[in-house]
């Protein structure tokens, strides 16, 4: 029996349209690629409130759910189980955001991203990305 692993994800916008990626830690699961901001969420928790919390943790920035934009999703096979993402778009957050768990952070283009590593699961959502900004 397939578990799906929900995971909740972010673009993040600065006013030049460039979205934020992070680049996985030595270590981890994909170690190096470049991924939007987010994590697993967890039992008890909305999609959003799970999102607010991983922006907390990873980059030290707060927004709220009424800034969080459903964008698109990804649905792929992640080793024994099957991975949801749920991409968002944000363009209001408080603070500056700083890699608290990324080994770096870099503001892109989406044109850009095709250029880099990225999980699996993101490739489909760069052209999306395109498309919306
Ligand atoms: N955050 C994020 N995770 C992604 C992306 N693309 C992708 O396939 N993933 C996968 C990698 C991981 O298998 C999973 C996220 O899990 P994670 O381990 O990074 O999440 P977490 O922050 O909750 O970490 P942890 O507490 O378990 O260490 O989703 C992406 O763009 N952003």
């Amino acid at each position: 029996m397939i578990s799906p692993l929900f995971v909740v994800a972010v673009a993040l916008i600065d006013a030049d349209g460039r979205v934020l990626l992070q680049q996985r830690p030595p270590g981890k699961a994909m170690a190096d690629l470049w991924e939007f901001p987010g994590g697993k969420v967890e039992a008890g928790e909305t999609p959003e409130s799970a999102l607010i919390r991983e922006l907390e943790e990873e980059l030290g920035i707060h927004t709220h759910a009424s800034c969080l934009a459903p964008a698109t999703f990804a649905s792929e096979p992640l080793g024994d189980r099957h991975l949801l993402l749920l991409l968002y778009v944000c363009r209001k957050w408080e603070g500056v955001p700083h890699p608290h768990h990324a080994t770096a952070l870099k503001w892109v283009r989406p044109a850009q991203m095709y250029a880099l590593s990225m999980p699996p699961a993101d490739l489909p959502l760069i052209g999306i990305l395109e498309a919306l900004l």
